[in-house]
């Protein structure tokens, strides 16, 4: 297969970037300086692209790689692949489900827990030294607080397992009501906000879940609640909730994911309520390893002509 051109247009795991050097002609697009005339140069041998969550394969890449015959995603999310446009042209398409499931559903409740009890705030007030002068402040108790989860997939459901090891009351709101769930369904993002403490984001993000986290729903969460967002930036219009955080009318926020990565709206930088973290959900050195096997899973069984791993197209 050493001859199969495969094009990875940005860094994204060092492990995958050697076992792909192993099997294919792996092209790393961010080493060239003149990026497209490299795609058109060879366009003749680029069988297969590995994107990620940053960087997917849009209509234009797509079209300019004419013998492109499969997108394996480094990702569970595959919103930056243009999935329509791979159908069309019958290019296939996978992801990595379940590998990652476990470290996103942990961070979800470690941003909770670093929300509520001033984790990162109290770290700097050790470091600092303040500790010397008075003890820390009280901070908000996390067992038992109500969870309402924003899709209610594989991670969700790990999410949800997770907190109610914390004694919390789980509700939800997804595309459908799942009843064989013992948790409580509201057939709205609005009720299910003004109906939890800690809000989760978690569902795919789509045009319909485009901006789903509004004023209206913030608003709803109020000034006790704890936004979580572990699925993607686009899923809250950001300057509507950084405008709730500064006027206070939004308890706090957990965040894993931007509108406009690596950008983060700097007046969030001053606020401690509210915790940031680099899109880091499953980047943990055993979910990058069990991630990129994965993708090379199903580049290989693609080019032996077996079913693929993780399809989504
Ligand atoms: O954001 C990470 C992923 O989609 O895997």
């Amino acid at each position: 297969m050493d001859s199969i051109g495969v094009l990875m247009p940005v860094p994204m795991s060092p492990y995958l970037e050697q076992e792909l050097e192993k099997r294919f002609n792996l092209l790393k697009l961010w080493t060239v300086p003149q990026k497209s005339q490299f795609l058109k140069d060879n366009s003749g041998s680029i069988r297969a692209v590995v994107g990620n969550a940053g960087n997917g394969a849009d209509a234009e890449l797509i079209e300019t790689l004419p013998k492109l015959e499969i997108v394996a995603s480094f990702s569970v999310g595959i919103d930056k692949v243009d999935l329509n446009k791979c159908r069309e042209k019958g290019i296939r398409v996978t992801n990595t489900p379940d590998v990652l499931t476990d470290d996103v559903a942990d961070l979800a409740i470690g941003l909770a827990l670093a929300v509520l009890r001033r984790l990162c705030e109290s770290d700097r007030y050790v470091r600092s030294g303040l500790w010397k002068k008075g003890d820390y402040k009280l901070t908000t108790k996390f067992t038992g607080k109500t969870v309402g989860i924003l899709g209610l997939g594989r991670i969700g459901k790990a999410v949800a397992k997770r907190a109610e090891a914390f004694s919390c009351p789980i509700s939800y709101h997804s595309r459908t009501e799942k009843p064989e769930l013992k948790y409580k369904y509201y057939p709205s993002v609005v009720e299910l906000a003004s109906n939890c403490d800690i809000l989760v984001v978690v569902c795919a993000l789509t045009e319909e879940t485009r901006h789903v986290i509004n004023r209206e729903v913030i608003d709803a969460l109020g000034p006790k609640g704890v936004l979580i967002n572990i699925g993607r930036g686009p899923h809250v219009d950001e300057p509507e909730l950084v405008s709730a955080l500064l006027e206070g009318r939004l308890g706090g926020a957990g965040l894993d994911v931007y509108e406009n990565e690596p950008e983060v709206p700097e007046q969030l930088f001053e606020l401690e309520n509210v915790v940031l973290l680099p899109h880091v959900g499953s980047d943990t050195v055993q979910t990058d390893t069990a991630m990129a096997d994965l993708v090379i899973g199903n580049l290989e069984a693609h080019f032996s002509n077996k079913p693929l791993l993780t399809p989504v197209v």
